[in-house]
Protein backbone atom coordinates (compact mmCIF):
# COMPACT_ATOMS: atom_id res chain seq x y z
CA UNK A 1 0.00 0.00 0.00
CA UNK A 2 1.57 3.37 -0.79
CA UNK A 3 2.30 5.38 2.08
CA UNK A 4 -0.53 7.91 2.92
CA UNK A 5 2.02 10.53 4.48
CA UNK A 6 2.93 13.70 2.86
CA UNK A 7 7.23 14.57 2.17
CA UNK A 8 7.12 16.33 5.06
CA UNK A 9 5.19 14.36 7.17
CA UNK A 10 8.21 11.58 6.08
CA UNK A 11 10.83 11.09 8.48
CA UNK A 12 14.24 11.31 5.84
CA UNK A 13 15.46 8.54 8.51
CA UNK A 14 12.84 6.35 10.15
CA UNK A 15 14.03 2.82 12.11
CA UNK A 16 11.22 0.75 13.19
CA UNK A 17 10.98 -2.35 15.74
CA UNK A 18 14.91 -2.79 15.72
CA UNK A 19 16.92 -5.68 17.39
CA UNK A 20 20.11 -5.81 16.83
CA UNK A 21 22.61 -8.28 18.78
CA UNK A 22 26.31 -10.06 18.98
CA UNK A 23 25.38 -13.61 19.72
CA UNK A 24 23.65 -13.98 22.82
CA UNK A 25 24.59 -10.24 23.86
CA UNK A 26 21.44 -8.07 22.83
CA UNK A 27 22.17 -4.51 22.18
CA UNK A 28 19.29 -2.99 21.03
CA UNK A 29 15.23 -4.70 21.11
CA UNK A 30 12.58 -3.38 19.55
CA UNK A 31 14.15 0.38 19.05
CA UNK A 32 12.14 3.11 17.16
CA UNK A 33 13.95 5.46 16.39
CA UNK A 34 13.35 8.38 13.78
CA UNK A 35 14.49 11.91 12.33
CA UNK A 36 13.21 14.46 10.74
CA UNK A 37 14.12 16.46 7.42
CA UNK A 38 16.60 19.29 8.19
CA UNK A 39 17.19 18.61 12.18
CA UNK A 40 20.49 18.27 13.95
CA UNK A 41 19.95 15.35 16.62
CA UNK A 42 22.28 14.44 19.07
CA UNK A 43 22.08 10.60 20.09
CA UNK A 44 23.43 10.15 23.72
CA UNK A 45 24.03 7.26 26.21
CA UNK A 46 25.94 5.76 28.58
CA UNK A 47 29.01 3.76 27.42
CA UNK A 48 28.71 0.66 25.36
CA UNK A 49 24.76 1.49 25.40
CA UNK A 50 24.81 0.78 21.43
CA UNK A 51 25.52 4.18 19.96
CA UNK A 52 27.58 3.68 17.67
CA UNK A 53 26.01 -0.13 16.84
CA UNK A 54 22.94 2.24 16.51
CA UNK A 55 24.79 4.44 14.02
CA UNK A 56 26.39 1.82 12.14
CA UNK A 57 23.16 -0.70 11.43
CA UNK A 58 21.84 2.88 10.35
CA UNK A 59 24.48 3.12 7.62
CA UNK A 60 23.94 -0.27 6.87
CA UNK A 61 27.45 -1.42 7.84
CA UNK A 62 25.68 -4.18 10.52
CA UNK A 63 22.37 -5.76 9.34
CA UNK A 64 20.05 -5.27 12.32
CA UNK A 65 18.80 -9.00 13.36
CA UNK A 66 15.25 -7.52 13.47
CA UNK A 67 12.68 -4.31 12.23
CA UNK A 68 12.98 -1.76 9.03
CA UNK A 69 15.06 0.49 8.10
CA UNK A 70 13.94 3.30 5.92
CA UNK A 71 14.63 6.77 3.94
CA UNK A 72 13.19 9.13 2.13
CA UNK A 73 10.22 6.46 3.11
CA UNK A 74 11.30 3.55 1.57
CA UNK A 75 12.31 0.79 3.36
CA UNK A 76 16.36 0.16 3.03
CA UNK A 77 15.56 -3.84 2.40
CA UNK A 78 13.81 -2.64 -0.81
CA UNK A 79 16.19 -0.60 -2.67
CA UNK A 80 17.75 -2.05 -6.17
CA UNK A 81 21.60 -1.87 -6.22
CA UNK A 82 21.48 1.37 -7.62
CA UNK A 83 19.18 3.20 -5.26
CA UNK A 84 21.38 1.47 -2.58
CA UNK A 85 24.45 2.82 -3.93
CA UNK A 86 22.43 6.62 -4.27
CA UNK A 87 21.39 6.86 -1.14
CA UNK A 88 24.81 6.04 -0.18
CA UNK A 89 26.31 9.17 -1.69
CA UNK A 90 23.38 10.79 0.04
CA UNK A 91 24.68 9.74 3.20
CA UNK A 92 28.37 11.51 4.74
CA UNK A 93 29.84 10.27 7.53
CA UNK A 94 32.64 11.75 9.94
CA UNK A 95 34.06 9.18 11.94
CA UNK A 96 35.99 9.87 15.28
CA UNK A 97 39.18 10.93 14.68
CA UNK A 98 38.06 11.66 10.62
CA UNK A 99 39.71 8.33 9.16
CA UNK A 100 42.22 10.56 6.99
CA UNK A 101 44.40 8.79 4.67
CA UNK A 102 48.07 9.69 6.22
CA UNK A 103 49.37 8.89 3.23
CA UNK A 104 47.46 11.33 0.91
CA UNK A 105 47.45 15.38 1.47
CA UNK A 106 43.69 16.78 2.21
CA UNK A 107 43.13 17.63 -1.27
CA UNK A 108 43.62 14.25 -2.52
CA UNK A 109 41.41 12.94 0.60
CA UNK A 110 38.82 15.21 -0.02
CA UNK A 111 39.00 13.30 -4.21
CA UNK A 112 38.74 9.78 -3.00
CA UNK A 113 34.94 9.32 -2.49
CA UNK A 114 34.77 11.60 -6.06
CA UNK A 115 37.22 9.66 -7.85
CA UNK A 116 35.22 6.44 -6.59
CA UNK A 117 31.82 7.28 -7.74
CA UNK A 118 32.30 10.57 -9.94
CA UNK A 119 33.16 10.56 -13.90
CA UNK A 120 34.67 13.97 -14.53
CA UNK A 121 38.21 15.41 -15.22
CA UNK A 122 40.48 15.59 -12.37
CA UNK A 123 41.02 19.52 -12.57
CA UNK A 124 37.36 19.60 -12.07
CA UNK A 125 37.81 17.19 -8.79
CA UNK A 126 40.55 19.50 -7.47
CA UNK A 127 38.36 22.45 -7.55
CA UNK A 128 35.40 20.43 -6.25
CA UNK A 129 38.09 19.12 -3.06
CA UNK A 130 39.47 23.08 -3.13
CA UNK A 131 36.00 24.43 -2.17
CA UNK A 132 34.75 21.90 0.45
CA UNK A 133 38.07 22.85 2.10
CA UNK A 134 36.66 26.74 1.72
CA UNK A 135 33.77 25.57 3.03
CA UNK A 136 34.63 23.90 6.03
CA UNK A 137 36.94 26.93 6.67
CA UNK A 138 40.36 25.36 6.61
CA UNK A 139 42.83 27.38 5.02
CA UNK A 140 43.85 27.59 1.36
CA UNK A 141 47.36 26.24 1.86
CA UNK A 142 45.82 23.08 3.87
CA UNK A 143 45.04 21.70 0.51
CA UNK A 144 48.89 20.32 0.00
CA UNK A 145 49.11 19.37 3.31
CA UNK A 146 49.45 15.69 5.16
CA UNK A 147 47.27 14.89 8.34
CA UNK A 148 49.88 14.53 10.28
CA UNK A 149 50.71 18.66 9.42
CA UNK A 150 47.03 19.14 10.87
CA UNK A 151 45.80 20.10 14.27
CA UNK A 152 43.42 17.76 16.08
CA UNK A 153 40.80 20.53 14.98
CA UNK A 154 41.61 21.11 11.37
CA UNK A 155 41.75 17.07 11.09
CA UNK A 156 38.45 17.02 12.01
CA UNK A 157 37.25 19.48 9.11
CA UNK A 158 39.12 18.24 6.84
CA UNK A 159 37.68 14.84 7.67
CA UNK A 160 34.33 16.95 7.23
CA UNK A 161 35.16 18.49 4.09
CA UNK A 162 35.81 14.80 2.51
CA UNK A 163 32.64 13.43 4.25
CA UNK A 164 30.52 16.24 2.28
CA UNK A 165 32.44 15.63 -0.98
CA UNK A 166 29.78 14.50 -2.72
CA UNK A 167 27.16 17.02 -1.41
CA UNK A 168 24.75 14.67 0.55
CA UNK A 169 21.81 15.58 2.78
CA UNK A 170 22.30 13.46 5.69
CA UNK A 171 25.50 13.76 7.89
CA UNK A 172 26.33 11.08 10.50
CA UNK A 173 28.79 12.39 12.93
CA UNK A 174 30.32 10.27 15.60
CA UNK A 175 31.89 12.25 18.78
CA UNK A 176 32.61 15.41 16.30
CA UNK A 177 33.95 17.17 19.06
CA UNK A 178 35.99 14.67 21.13
CA UNK A 179 39.42 15.89 21.90
CA UNK A 180 39.07 19.35 20.69
CA UNK A 181 39.37 22.32 23.52
CA UNK A 182 36.35 24.21 24.09
CA UNK A 183 37.14 26.82 21.76
CA UNK A 184 37.98 24.56 18.97
CA UNK A 185 34.51 22.37 19.78
CA UNK A 186 32.35 25.45 19.97
CA UNK A 187 33.95 26.91 16.93
CA UNK A 188 33.34 23.18 15.43
CA UNK A 189 29.44 23.12 16.60
CA UNK A 190 29.12 26.93 15.02
CA UNK A 191 30.01 25.27 12.01
CA UNK A 192 27.80 22.00 12.24
CA UNK A 193 25.06 24.74 12.07
CA UNK A 194 26.03 27.28 9.48
CA UNK A 195 26.42 24.01 7.12
CA UNK A 196 23.08 22.77 8.02
CA UNK A 197 21.52 26.05 7.52
CA UNK A 198 23.40 26.52 3.90
CA UNK A 199 23.25 23.14 2.52
CA UNK A 200 19.94 22.40 4.11
CA UNK A 201 21.62 19.23 5.70
CA UNK A 202 19.85 16.51 8.12
CA UNK A 203 22.30 15.85 10.66
CA UNK A 204 22.74 13.03 13.57
CA UNK A 205 25.27 13.25 15.91
CA UNK A 206 26.59 11.24 18.54
CA UNK A 207 27.94 12.83 21.31
CA UNK A 208 29.14 13.07 24.68
CA UNK A 209 29.75 16.77 24.76
CA UNK A 210 26.93 18.84 26.94
CA UNK A 211 27.76 22.09 25.23
CA UNK A 212 26.71 20.44 21.96
CA UNK A 213 23.63 19.22 23.11
CA UNK A 214 22.40 23.06 24.35
CA UNK A 215 23.98 24.13 21.45
CA UNK A 216 23.02 23.19 18.11
CA UNK A 217 20.82 19.86 18.38
CA UNK A 218 17.04 20.86 17.94
CA UNK A 219 16.24 17.31 19.56
CA UNK A 220 17.86 14.60 21.94
CA UNK A 221 17.47 10.58 21.93
CA UNK A 222 18.52 8.96 24.52
CA UNK A 223 19.49 5.51 24.37
CA UNK A 224 18.98 3.50 27.29
CA UNK A 225 17.58 0.03 28.38
CA UNK A 226 18.26 -1.12 24.17
CA UNK A 227 15.96 1.12 22.89
CA UNK A 228 15.38 5.28 22.31
CA UNK A 229 13.72 5.93 26.48
CA UNK A 230 13.23 9.46 25.54
CA UNK A 231 13.58 11.93 22.32
CA UNK A 232 12.71 15.56 23.07
CA UNK A 233 13.80 19.40 22.99
CA UNK A 234 16.72 19.27 26.01
CA UNK A 235 14.65 20.80 28.24
CA UNK A 236 12.27 17.89 28.43
CA UNK A 237 14.68 15.39 28.27
CA UNK A 238 16.94 16.75 30.99
CA UNK A 239 13.70 15.84 33.33
CA UNK A 240 13.17 12.63 32.30
CA UNK A 241 12.55 10.14 34.92
CA UNK A 242 15.56 7.75 34.70
CA UNK A 243 18.56 7.37 36.95
CA UNK A 244 21.06 8.09 33.87
CA UNK A 245 19.67 10.26 32.51
CA UNK A 246 19.52 12.07 35.45
CA UNK A 247 23.04 11.72 36.68
CA UNK A 248 23.97 12.96 32.90
CA UNK A 249 21.81 16.06 32.89
CA UNK A 250 22.40 17.01 36.96
CA UNK A 251 25.82 16.76 37.09
CA UNK A 252 28.40 19.94 37.39
CA UNK A 253 28.87 19.41 34.00
CA UNK A 254 25.89 19.65 32.94
CA UNK A 255 24.76 23.04 34.97
CA UNK A 256 27.30 24.44 33.52
CA UNK A 257 26.73 23.75 29.88
CA UNK A 258 23.21 25.26 30.89
CA UNK A 259 25.03 28.82 31.30
CA UNK A 260 25.87 29.28 27.72
CA UNK A 261 26.56 33.10 26.35
CA UNK A 262 23.57 33.18 24.99
CA UNK A 263 22.11 32.76 28.28
CA UNK A 264 24.26 34.66 29.98
CA UNK A 265 23.28 37.52 27.69
CA UNK A 266 19.86 37.17 28.55
CA UNK A 267 20.31 36.97 31.98
CA UNK A 268 22.60 40.57 32.18
CA UNK A 269 19.67 42.30 29.30
CA UNK A 270 17.05 41.11 31.97
CA UNK A 271 19.36 42.47 35.37
CA UNK A 272 20.12 45.64 32.92
CA UNK A 273 16.09 46.19 32.53
CA UNK A 274 15.04 45.80 36.22
CA UNK A 275 18.03 47.93 37.08
CA UNK A 276 16.99 50.59 34.64
CA UNK A 277 13.21 50.44 35.96
CA UNK A 278 15.23 50.82 39.71
CA UNK A 279 16.47 53.73 38.66
CA UNK A 280 13.25 55.39 37.03
CA UNK A 281 11.78 54.78 40.28
N1 LIG B 1 31.74 -6.08 16.49
C1 LIG B 1 31.25 -6.33 17.70
N2 LIG B 1 31.21 -7.60 18.18
C2 LIG B 1 30.70 -7.89 19.39
N3 LIG B 1 30.17 -6.96 20.23
C3 LIG B 1 30.19 -5.68 19.82
C4 LIG B 1 30.72 -5.29 18.54
N4 LIG B 1 30.58 -3.95 18.40
C5 LIG B 1 30.00 -3.52 19.53
N5 LIG B 1 29.77 -4.54 20.38
C6 LIG B 1 29.14 -4.44 21.70
O1 LIG B 1 27.94 -3.67 21.57
C7 LIG B 1 27.73 -2.87 22.73
C8 LIG B 1 27.47 -1.44 22.31
O2 LIG B 1 28.67 -0.90 21.76
P1 LIG B 1 28.75 0.55 21.15
O3 LIG B 1 30.13 0.71 20.62
O4 LIG B 1 27.63 0.78 20.22
O5 LIG B 1 28.53 1.45 22.45
P2 LIG B 1 28.55 3.04 22.54
O6 LIG B 1 27.25 3.46 23.15
O7 LIG B 1 28.89 3.62 21.22
O8 LIG B 1 29.72 3.26 23.60
P3 LIG B 1 30.83 4.43 23.75
O9 LIG B 1 30.08 5.65 24.19
O10 LIG B 1 31.70 3.91 24.83
O11 LIG B 1 31.52 4.58 22.44
C9 LIG B 1 28.94 -3.06 23.62
O12 LIG B 1 28.62 -4.01 24.61
C10 LIG B 1 29.99 -3.64 22.68
O13 LIG B 1 30.87 -4.48 23.36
Amino acid sequence: MADPRTREDVPLIEARGILTQFGPNVIHENLDFEVRRGEIVGLVGGSGSGKSVLMNTLLGLKQPEGGTIRYFGKSRSDLSADEEMRLKNEIGVLFQGGALFSSLTVRENIMVPLIEHLDMPKELMRELADMKIHMVGLPTESAVLHPSDLSGGMKKRAGLARSLALDPQILFLDEPTAGLDPIGAHAFDTLILSLRDALDLTVLMITHDLDSLYAICDRVAVLVDKRIGVYDDLGVVARFDHPWVQEYFSGPRSRAAMATPAKKKRAKAVDALVQGQATRR
